[in-house]
């Protein structure tokens, strides 16, 4: 048997979008996901290296005693000023960047997905075969995220809306776009895109 290697595709969205929903369902079709926001915290969390450069960046105080990292203070630092999330982006990005490759390198499925709220801000698309962005209306966005992240209020929402690129340059540098607004269904959607990437990665 011919041993290929899997088409890599990227799931983006901006926050609150639903590309976490997405991910989901493309899970349940054995799609194998790498999840990059939870990676970058578990990297900056356990790789020393890195610790150690976000520690002289940022200061002890970003972690915890217990070694865990302080979310809370590291956001309230970070996505009020956009020369701090350079710093930290710098910092983070190129090792997801190469814990992506790694993980990817051990996958044997057609394709696999790298679900990550950056992709085209970081360059992360020259990496990737495809990519997939999940669009949903600015205000569902923001009302979303305040009712699932109570520790955050809407001036940081809408900072880190404006760190991010606008969805309509997402949507247009995309291959695929998936609507997530209460009139469209998710499911009928994911599996269009799944069979056209099926396709794809025979050829
Ligand atoms: C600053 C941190 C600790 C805040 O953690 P917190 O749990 O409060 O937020 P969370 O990670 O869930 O992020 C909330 C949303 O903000 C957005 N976001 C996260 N990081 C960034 C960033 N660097 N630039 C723009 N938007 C971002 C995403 O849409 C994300 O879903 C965390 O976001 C972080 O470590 N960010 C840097 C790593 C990163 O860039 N991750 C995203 C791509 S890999
Ligand atoms: N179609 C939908 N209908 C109702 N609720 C939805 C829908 N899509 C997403 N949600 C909800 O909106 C919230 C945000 O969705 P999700 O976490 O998937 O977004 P995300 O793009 O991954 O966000 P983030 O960038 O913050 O990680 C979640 O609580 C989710 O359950």
């Amino acid at each position: 048997m011919i041993d290929r290697k899997p088409l890599l595709v990227g799931l983006t969205g901006g926050i609150g979008s639903g590309k976490s929903t997405v991910a989901k369902v493309f899970q349940i079709l054995n799609i194998p996901i790498y999840f990059a926001d939870d990676r970058a915290k578990w990297l900056m969390a356990k790789d020393e290296g890195l610790k150690h450069k976000i520690k002289s960046e940022f200061g002890e105080a970003v972690y915890n005693e217990d070694g865990s990292l302080n979310r809370k203070h590291l956001a309230a630092e970070v996505f009020a000023d956009d020369q701090k999330i350079k710093a930290l982006n710098n910092l983070v990005h190129p090792a997801v960047r190469e814990d992506f490759s790694i993980w990817a390198s051990s996958q044997s499925a057609p394709y696999v997905l790298k679900e990550a709220a950056l992709i085209f801000e970081t360059g992360g698309d020259k990496d990737l075969d495809k990519v997939i962005n999940v669009s949903s209306p600015l205000k569902v966005r923001v009302s979303r995220i305040l009712m699932r992240d109570a520790h955050r209020d809407e001036n940081q929402v809408n900072d880190i809306i404006d760190m991010q690129l606008p969805d309509e340059e997402k949507n247009s540098k995309s291959d695929f776009v998936i609507k997530n607004t209460d009139n469209k269904l998710l499911i009928p959607q994911v599996l269009q895109i799944h069979q056209k990437l099926l396709l794809e990665a025979s050829v």
